[in-house]
This record gives C-alpha cells, sequence and structure tokens, in this order.
C-alpha cells in the first residue's frame, strides 16, 4: 500500500528557543516555516510586549530584530497565555534588562509550577515581586542587568526552567554555572543547547554542571523543523488503522526527542523507517502491547494511552511524574477518558496501565488540554462517536489539527 504523506506544522519548542535566541542576538534573524499557534503568538506577543520588534506578518517567515542587551522598555507587562515556554523563558530575558516587567497568564498557566525559576533568578540577585499565589504567577522581575555566577537547580518538575537559565545565560556579565538536580525531559535540554550552539554560543557540559560563557548570540536565517509531538498523533493514526504514513523533515536527525515515539511504535509491531529526514510508519494487523518509559519523551504520554486499548496485551507507562502539572494532569485525564471509553486502566504517581479492550464512543473531557484532544481524535479512527467536549484548544499547537485528521479520513476513505 502507498504511503500517505502528511506534513506536520513547525515545531513549538524550536520556534520558542529561536525567538528568545533571535530577540538576544545583535541583529536580524528570520525564521523559516514558522509555527503560527496559540503558543508561538504567546511567545511573539510576550516580545513585543518587552519592544522586541517581531515581524509576523507573513506565515512563511517571522523577523525579529534582537537586543543584545536585553528588553529596551523599561518597564512592561506581558501576559503568556497557556505557553510553559514563554512563561518560563521570557521572565529570565526580563532579568538581562534594567527595568520593571510584570508577568502574568492564563489561569490554567497560573496553576502550573514556576517556583524553581523563582528560586534560581533570586540566587542570582534578581528581584522578584509574586503577586499572586507565592511561586506561581503572575509575578514582577525587576532588572537590574544580570551579574551571572553559580547556582543550584531542581529541574526534576519540568525542564523549562533550565531551558530560560541556559538560555540567558550568555547575556549575563559574567556567564552562570548551573548544578541540576534530577532533570526531566532531557532532549529538551540537549535541543536548547544545540540551538545555543547554532546562534554561536558553545555550553560545556561536566556532568551535572553546565557552564554557560558570557559570549554573544549572531543573528540568523533559521528553518524550523516540523513539531515532532505533533507528528505523534500521524504516526499513531498508521498504527490503529493498518496503514502507511510518511513524516517528511522529521528524523534521526532531528533537534526534537520526540521523534523517538516512532520507536515505542516499533516496539509495538509497526514496521517503521526512520532517516535522517524521515519518519515512515505501517500499523501492523494487531499491536502488541509494551512496558515503556516515557521520561524523556512525556509529550507523548497521551498519544500511547488513547491507543494502548487497541493492543492485545496491557501497555504500561512509567516514569512520567511530571505529566500530572502540564495543561493539565494527563495521568488523571488520560485515566478519566479511558474510563469514560469502557477501558479498564489504573495509575500510579508516575505511572499508567491501560488493558486491552474495545472502546466504545463518548465524549471526551479535554481539560482544555490540545494533547488530550488530540490523542483520543485518534482513539476515534477505530471507534465511532468519540466527541471532543473543547475542540479547539488544539489551538495551542496544532490549529489545523482537525482539518488535517480529515484530509486523513478522505484519504482513507472513512466517513
Ligand atoms: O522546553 C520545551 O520546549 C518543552 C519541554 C517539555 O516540558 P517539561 O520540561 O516541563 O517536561 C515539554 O513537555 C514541553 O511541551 C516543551
Ligand atoms: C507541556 C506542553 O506545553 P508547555 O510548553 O506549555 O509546557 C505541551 O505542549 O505538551
Amino acid at each position: 500500500m502507498s504511503a500517505t504523506v502528511v506534513r506536520v506544522p513547525g515545531s513549538k519548542s524550536i520556534m520558542a528557543r529561536a525567538l528568545f535566541l533571535a530577540a538576544a542576538a545583535d541583529g536580524v534573524t528570520t525564521l523559516r516555516h514558522p509555527l503560527r499557534s496559540d503558543d508561538t503568538e504567546a511567545f511573539a506577543d510576550g516580545l513585543r510586549a518587552l519592544g522586541i520588534d517581531v515581524d509576523l506578518a507573513s506565515d512563511d517567515a517571522w523577523v525579529v530584530t534582537g537586543h543584545p542587551d536585553g528588553p529596551p522598555l523599561p518597564a512592561a507587562r506581558a501576559y503568556t497565555r497557556d505557553a510553559g515556554t514563554a512563561s518560563r523563558f521570557l521572565p529570565a530575558l526580563a532579568a538581562v534588562g534594567h527595568g520593571e516587567y510584570a508577568f502574568d497568564a492564563s489561569a490554567q498557566m497560573r496553576r502550573r509550577p514556576m517556583d524553581p525559576l523563582i528560586g534560581a533568578l533570586r540566587a542570582l540577585g534578581v528581584e522578584i515581586r509574586e503577586d499572586g499565589e507565592p511561586g506561581r504567577l503572575p509575578f514582577t522581575v525587576v532588572g537590574r542587568g544580570l551579574k551571572g555566577g553559580t547556582l543550584t537547580l531542581d529541574a526534576s518538575i519540568s525542564s523549562q526552567f533550565l531551558t530560560a537559565l541556559l538560555l540567558a545565560g550568555p547575556l549575563a556579565a559574567d556567564g552562570l554555572a548551573i548544578t541540576v538536580t534530577g532533570m526531566v525531559s532531557v532532549p529538551y535540554v540537549e535541543m536548547t543547547l544545540a540551538m545555543m550552539r547554532q546562534f554561536g554560543v558553545t555550553v560545556e557540559r561536566d556532568g551535572d554542571t553546565f557552564r554557560v560563557p558570557a559570549a554573544p548570540y549572531g543573528p540568523r536565517d533559521y528553518d524550523v523543523e516540523p513539531d515532532a509531538s505533533s507528528a505523534s498523533y500521524v504516526l499513531a493514526a498508521a498504527a490503529v488503522t493498518g496503514r502507511t504514513v510518511t513524516v517528511p523533515g522529521l528524523g534521526t536527525g532531528s533537534l526534537q526527542g520526540d521523534v523517538r515515539f516512532a520507536d515505542v511504535l516499533r516496539r509495538m509491531g509497526c514496521d517503521v523507517h526512520q532517516d535522517a529526514t524521515s519518519t515512515t510508519v505501517t500499523g501492523p494487523a494487531s499491536l502488541t502491547g509494551v512496558t515503556v518509559n516515557m521520561r524523556d519523551i512525556s509529550d507523548t504520554m497521551p498519544t500511547l494511552a488513547a491507543i494502548a486499548p487497541f493492543a492485545t496485551g496491557p501497555v504500561r507507562i512509567e516514569d512520567v511524574y511530571n505529566t500530572r502539572v502540564k495543561e493539565c494532569d494527563r495521568l488523571a485525564a488520560c485515566e478519566e477518558n479511558l474510563r469514560r471509553l469502557g477501558v479498564t486502566v489504573a495509575t500510579g504517581r508516575d505511572w499508567i496501565e491501560i488493558q486491552p479492550g474495545t472502546p466504545t464512543g463518548a465524549e471526551i473531557a479535554c481539560f482544555a488540554d490540545h494533547r488530550i484532544a488530540m490523542s483520543f481524535s485518534i482513539t476515534g479512527l477505530r471507534t465511532p462517536g468519540i466527541t471532543l467536549d473543547d475542540p479547539q484548544c488544539v489551538k495551542k499547537t496544532f490549529p489545523t489539527f482537525h482539518t488535517m485528521l480529515a484530509d486523513l479520513r478522505a484519504q482513507w476513505g472513512m466517513a
């Protein structure tokens, strides 16, 4: 059977880093194949609120004029919507500047932890005024230029705090030495280091310590990869329908750890071909069960949980505690929705185990979480009658998701 080629939109995580790096570079950066979504617009709007010029008029290229000394405005208010990346990275950029920068976000984002970043910036001498619940947004960063130095950071709840400090490190007068404990989502940190290198700065890593030199970022013409987490839904669609899908632009050469979701599908019996720049998956006659540690690729946990009932044996996903502090408590959300579909499921502090079953149609509670909406839409390829209580929440990272899925259904002759 011939492969269906599906192009997925640009990477949210690469966009967030590229926007930060471009904003801090000495010159003008062009981002090619940008992702336009709620998260990336939140990032761009946040930069603009700080006085940094981001021209997102074109869908082919966003143009950013950098300010190596930090935000040019002496005072600003930034609203970072639901975006973890914008909410965690932008305050670190503000700390480099000279002024008072107030940050706030949506109710969902206000619930998510910010304390490791607040603590780290304070340890570096930055004044932070907590304007709401301690350790959460909203808060105000009072920037007086960042001197730098050494600090210890707990990275066990999110890697985004470490990424924020790494990205800002070269703008500190003395650079930064950061020692981390308990790191999750390691591939995102590797992405950060690789992209800092692409913009001209090399971080030295010595075990758990990252040494960031004081050094200038250079502007670039930057091509954004397709999003590997978004691709997981497309590959999962192949896995549950027995079809063949090729995602171009994403393979072993990707900066994104989530390309390894294809390895999980391979272990479940899919035929997987991955070269440097593309991934092709063919679903088997029946998927097998698997036990998998998803600490490194936890954004794809809901994708796997949602197709798990179709496997012939149990699917157990381990070491994903921090999925409880994402857009929603994702372990609880997956458990709730699998139960709604009549599937037997159990969860613990950091794991979920799903039994084989035949899901029956039900309304999915999205909890305003794009990944819950997209994951259970893929279950819907095999189970009639699945509806979403909040289909629009996919706009966070993949605004064209439902059109893409409708196109796939049409090409595959599904109603
Ligand atoms: O740095 C990033 O771009 C991201 C890091 C991950 O978060 P955690 O480090 O909080 O797991 C991931 O879940 C998120 O979607 C994007
Ligand atoms: C956890 C996610 O996003 P955020 O960048 O808001 O943390 C996600 O996209 O799955």
